[in-house]
């Protein structure tokens, strides 16, 4: 069996070595002639699969590691009887430890109680509802805007124009969808983005084209008081460097690139994969993981909570590092900028989820604790 794979899965060989060859290519260089011999074929984001890529090859599995299948035509797929698998809420915790920590920054720029500001979560789905849960669980004012999930279940829900009018801070999680009813492309266009109150926070880490890029670097240079933080970009690797001049935060599309996130995906493709074929899966992913690397915190209960929440959430991730090297890669001639783009990704240094994290609390504090399980670390 031939498996072609991007080169930037992890642990392929560990996962996927027993059922044959395994053809490392660069996601963006899988082709025609990439997967003539190919059984298998196992991407990331990055590589568009369509029947241009498929038809007339041996390929009867495809495997994204990736939450989102936006580069995947499932139409085609189901045409053609071929079987596929993403990987759901693989990476979901690593977006949210990035809007986390772009909180504290945006918090620190600006001045802000983050615990006064009302937040928008637009699209509830693994990444959206686990922000959700910590928002809440943080005790902060939340909204929530999912018309899918609206119709399908009771819920406490309200529409577009409601997060628009009355949040503070807006945060998307849609997945990008270009056509029907409820198509999430340009979602937030010039009127929308017009529309956001004065000192709106807007984060984008869900798919470039959630937001209309255009719109947004001209209604940022009409409007000082909106501030953005932008993880994915429209036509990305090619970035808007004028709108990212324009950005509280620039990221290259790393917001879920934890190193659990990472290799949970290549699991998840891995058990998909062995469900494919009707073999029972053998290796298990908490084998492979390395062990958290901050074992245990301690806390004093005079300690100030935002302080506290400020320290936990940088302690797991910081964002400013990642804005720090993206801006220093947006310079030369744009060929250089998209290279630039992939290799901050292909070698993204690793970065853990905060599950591991061991809190102890000296004294007993409920407002600490609150915190500590509204983040999901461990109280001890
Ligand atoms: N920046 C990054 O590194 C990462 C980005 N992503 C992206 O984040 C997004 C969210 O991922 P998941 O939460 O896993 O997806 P999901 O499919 O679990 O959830 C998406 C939610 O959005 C809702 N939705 C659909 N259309 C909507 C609309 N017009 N308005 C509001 N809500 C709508 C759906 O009902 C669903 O509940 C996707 O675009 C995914 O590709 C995911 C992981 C990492
Ligand atoms: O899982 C998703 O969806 C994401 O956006 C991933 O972070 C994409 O990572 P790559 O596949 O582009 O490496």
């Amino acid at each position: 069996m031939l498996i072609v794979a991007d080169e930037n899965i992890p642990l392929l060989d560990a996962f996927f070595e027993g059922f044959g060859e395994i053809r490392r290519v660069p996601g963006r260089s899988i082709d025609r002639a990439t997967v003539e011999q190919a059984d298998v074929l196992l991407v990331r984001s990055v590589t568009n699969v369509n029947r241009a890529l498929l038809e007339g090859t041996p390929v009867r599995f495809v495997g994204t590691c990736t939450i989102g299948t936006d580069h995947l035509d499932l139409d085609y797929f189901k045409q053609a009887g071929i079987q596929w698998s993403s990987a759901p809420g693989c990476n979901a915790r690593g977006v949210v430890d990035y809007v986390l920590g772009s909180l504290q920054t945006l918090a620190e720029i600006e001045g802000a109680d983050l615990n006064q500001r009302t937040y928008g979560v637009v699209g509830a789905g693994e990444v959206g509802g686990r922000l959700v849960k910590v928002l809440k669980g943080l005790g902060w004012n939340v909204l929530v805007c999912d018309p899918p999930r609206q119709i399908a279940e009771d819920g406490d829900y309200v529409s577009l124009e409601q997060i628009i009018e009355q949040c503070d801070v807006i945060s998307l999680h849609t997945p990008l969808t270009k056509s029907g009813n409820g198509s999430t492309w340009h979602l937030f266009d010039r009127q929308r983005l017009n529309q956001l109150k004065p000192g709106t926070w807007l984060i984008n880490a869900s798919r470039g084209a959630v937001v209309d890029n255009a719109a947004l670097r001209e209604v940022l240079l009409e409007r000082e008081d909106l501030q953005a933080v932008l993880d994915v970009w429209e036509g990305e690797p090619q970035v808007d460097v004028d709108l990212a001049d324009l950005c509280v935060l620039a990221t290259p599309h790393i917001a879920g690139y934890s190193l659990e996130g990472r290799q949970r995906g290549t699991a998840q493709i891995y058990q998909a994969f062995c469900a494919h074929l009707g073999q029972a899966p053998s290796i298990q992913l908490s084998e492979l993981l390395p062990p958290s690397w901050l074992a245990e915190v301690h806390l004093n209960a005079e300690t100030d909570p935002a302080w506290a929440l400020a320290t936990l959430c940088r302690s797991v991730y910081d964002p400013r590092r990642d804005d720090a090297d993206f801006r220093r890669s947006l310079v030369g001639t744009v060929e250089e900028q998209r290279k630039a783009f992939d290799l901050l990704r292909k070698h993204y240094p690793a970065r853990r989820e905060i599950d591991g994290l061991k809190v102890r609390i000296n004294g007993g504090s409920a407002a600490l604790s609150q915190i500590v399980s509204a983040l999901g670390a461990n109280a001890l």
